[in-house]
């Protein structure tokens, strides 16, 4: 096995899974004897999780700008990979991270109508070239995704923060964007199905795992 750390990340709509499976795949790769990070976005460290509160606060006294909302994810962002993904990979840890730059192309771009041309740009200022070497794309369709999310926040009591009260259109456009991104680098993204038994996902998400173990040998 390379010394070299990989960098993994799960992303799609609201209530796919992804933290569900997270947890699952983290588990799977330390099973094999591996050093791994399990760590989100926007978040990920003290400073960036405040940050991540300020991004899904529902408070409606002070609408948040487009431009300010995609400052804040990359500003959360540059600070998580400087203070945790970064130094994991160099030491040769794996991370496993739920939402990366993809889901700023998902949400700002497709969802707030932001030009990808513009996110590209703060990508390459803040990743300065570094990519997920995988990226589990779990995709399903939003309506049933919102009633797994549903039952989640009905057990949880929770409330439903900014983005999640968003509306059908906005889910639609973000869920486009990202296998839009999934179309345009298929050797990186892998779209997994997620509307399917927890047992059938992770059985497919098994097989990716370990196929690319095998490759990056
Ligand atoms: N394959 C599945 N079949 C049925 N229920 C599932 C499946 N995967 C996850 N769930 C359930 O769906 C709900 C949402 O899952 P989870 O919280 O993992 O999604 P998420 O994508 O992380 O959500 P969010 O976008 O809010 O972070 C949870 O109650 C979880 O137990
Ligand atoms: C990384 C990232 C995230 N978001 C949004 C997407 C979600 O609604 C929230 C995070 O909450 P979750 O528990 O992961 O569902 O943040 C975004 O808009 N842009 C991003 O780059």
């Amino acid at each position: 096995m390379s010394s070299r750390g990989r960098f993994i990340t799960l992303e799609g709509g609201e209530g796919v899974g992804k933290s569900t499976n997270l947890a699952w795949v983290a588990d799977h790769l330390m099973d094999r004897g591996l050093e791994v990070v399990r760590t989100r976005e926007p978040g990920g460290t003290p400073r960036a999780e405040a940050i991540r509160q300020l991004l899904l606060d529902p408070a409606d006294d002070e609408p948040l700008d487009v431009d300010a909302e995609l400052l804040l994810v990359f500003a959360a962002r540059a600070q998580h990979l400087a203070r945790v993904v970064c130094p994991a990979l160099a030491r040769g840890a794996w991370v496993v991270c739920d939402r990366f730059t993809d889901a700023t192309f998902a949400y700002q771009g497709g969802g707030r109508g932001i030009p990808a041309r513009r996110i590209a740009e703060l990508e390459s200022f803040v990743q300065q070239g570094l990519q997920p070497d995988l990226t589990l794309l779990l995709d399903m369709p939003m309506e049933a995704a919102q009633r797994r999310l549903e039952g989640r926040l009905g057990r949880d009591g929770g409330a439903r923060d900014r983005f999640e009260r968003e509306r059908g259109e906005f889910f639609q456009a973000v869920r486009r964007a990202y296998l839009a991104r999934a179309a345009e680098d298929p050797h990186r993204i892998a779209v997994v199905d997620a509307d399917r038994p927890l047992g059938q996902v992770q059985a497919e998400l098994s097989r990716l795992l370990d196929n690319c173990l095998e490759s990056w040998r």
